[in-house]
């Protein structure tokens, strides 16, 4: 057996039917064959998430006839996949996804007789996504001839706070999963582990954000010394814009941590914000590669950035169901306190803020927030901020974003990204430069985001037409 260690993460498209968890697991089984030790960390089959929140929510609003069939549903697409994976009636996968399936049923049942939805019962159902796609991996895994074990995010040791939601991991976590996952892995037997949730340390199931399996593989990353994290995507890494958007949108090679992070916050879906956090102290690389490539290389993550002479910007990315919140009162918005006030509401009810800018007059304070954040924010606002203070909002907004270490104390850039906006006639609404000089952002009406992005991506050279030349 070599010293190489592999976190592999398989999200909801690589685990959306048999057909998909099967190739995952010839992927982790192709390793493992070469005497490489694997840990793989799963997400729920595609659109589960959301369907779970759905749920929850029928329960809470006294629907639970649709709730329940809503659960029968994904019932079915569970059993289909373990049957069409092998699974006999009356074999330990059935037997476990049934039981679980039950629990479910109980918990949402639960919800709907309070009528109430808090966020620890809202993790506790959400986090069945993932739970259940575990056994379906471990079944994949030994048909292909592999000895496997499947834990929940709490079992294998993560550990986090008590925000529900957005948990985050203990310190704890990490001496706990490596004595959690030496023993199995010491053996020859592959973990199987459920991601985006953790426990407390009562054992009430957290979830650690949307998108957050990319964190789970990271934090075990760190907690075994991987060699390197490996994400596995239906795309060949990150791309200089959201292939969805941009047709000719580039795989990017090599990015490092601070810039993978930029792009991950201003809304390219491809990474949990924080999924990169608990790989920089260490310097363990993360590589984002394609199923469907297995050995093309991928995007490369790792400490040091790598600079591309004449690309000064690497990646556009783009947030979208934005709204400005603006803020006004002429003379009143200068005094420290009142905009200490403004902060300190927003910072109670635990609202991201995209972006955020003051006139220079101090009358006006600009905040660009989530849309769904939008009426939370206003009543926050309302609320904590004594002063007669107006407050607007604005929506049908989006945040557009250039990335790249490369534009540190270059000149022209802001110019290059303004001339491509205003050559498709977008008007730019707010603007804002982080002190680290990674990125530049604008918020602009979300009408024209997508012919922004694609303006953008063509004035910064990013397609494969113009590199190939
Ligand atoms: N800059 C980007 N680079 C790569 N993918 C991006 C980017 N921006 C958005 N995406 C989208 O992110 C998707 C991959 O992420 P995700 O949906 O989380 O996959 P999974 O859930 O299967 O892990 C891609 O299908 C792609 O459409
Ligand atoms: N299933 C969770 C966690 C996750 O990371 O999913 P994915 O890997 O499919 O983005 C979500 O939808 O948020």
């Amino acid at each position: 057996m070599s010293d190489t260690l592999l976190v592999m993460k398989y999200g909801g498209t690589n685990m959306q039917d048999a057909r998909a968890i099967r190739h995952s697991a010839t992927l982790a089984a192709r390793s493992i064959q070469e005497g490489i030790r694997v840990v793989v960390v799963v997400s729920a089959m595609a659109g589960v998430t959301n369907q779970l929140l759905q749920i929850a929510d029928a329960a809470q609003a006294g629907d639970i006839a649709r709730a329940n069939d809503e659960i029968a549903a994904m019932r079915t697409r569970h059993f289909t996949a373990a049957q069409e994976l092998g699974a006999a009636p009356d074999s330990d996968t059935v037997r476990e996804l049934r039981e679980m399936h039950e629990t479910l049923r109980q918990a949402v049942y639960g919800v709907y007789l309070l009528r109430e939805l808090t966020p620890r019962s809202r993790d506790l159902i959400v986090a069945f996504g993932e739970r259940l796609s575990a056994p379906l991996m471990k079944l994949a895994l030994e048909q292909l001839g592999q000895r496997a074990h499947h834990l929940t995010g709490g079992e294998a040791g993560i550990v986090t706070d008590t925000h529900f939601g957005n948990a985050r991991p203990l310190p704890g976590t990490y001496g706990r999963i490596k004595d959690r996952l030496s023993g199995l892995l010491g053996a020859g037997v592959t973990p199987v582990v459920s991601g985006f949730m953790g426990e407390t340390e009562k054992g009430a199931i957290t979830t650690l954000g949307r998108g957050g399996t990319d964190f789970s593989a990271t934090i075990i990353g760190k907690a075994l010394s991987a060699t390197e994290v490996w994400g596995w995507k239906d795309v060949d890494g990150v791309m200089s814009a959201d292939p969805r958007v941009v047709k000719d949108a580039r795989n990017i090679d090599v990015l490092s941590y601070g810039e993978v992070m930029e792009l991950a916050y201003f809304g390219a879906k491809v990474l949990h914000p924080l999924a990169v956090t608990p790989l920089q102290d260490s310097g363990i690389p993360l590589r984002l590669k394609n199923s469907s490539d297995p050995d093309f290389a991928g995007t490369l993550v790792q400490a040091e950035p790598r600079d591309e002479a004449g690309h000064p910007v690497k990646a556009v990315t783009a947030i979208r169901n934005v709204s400005i919140i603006n803020v006004s009162g002429a003379g009143v918005l200068g005094i420290p306190e009142v905009i200490a006030s403004v902060f300190d509401a927003i910072a109670r009810e635990n609202v991201t803020l995209l972006m955020v800018s003051q006139s220079s007059s101090m009358s006006n304070v600009s905040l660009a927030v989530q849309t769904v954040d939008a009426e939370r924010t206003l009543n926050a606002l309302r609320a904590g901020v004594s002063l007669e203070l107006q407050v607007e909002q604005q929506d049908n907004v989006a945040v557009l974003a250039i990335v790249g270490s490369g534009m540190r104390g270059q000149k022209g850039v802001s110019a290059r990204l303004f001339t491509a906006l205003a050559a498709q006639d977008v008007n730019i609404l707010m603007i804002s430069q982080g002190s680290s000089e990674l990125n530049i952002s604008v918020a602009v009406e979300a009408a024209h985001v997508d012919d922004a992005t694609r303006s953008v991506h063509a004035a910064f050279s990013l397609g494969t037409a113009v590199s190939a030349g």
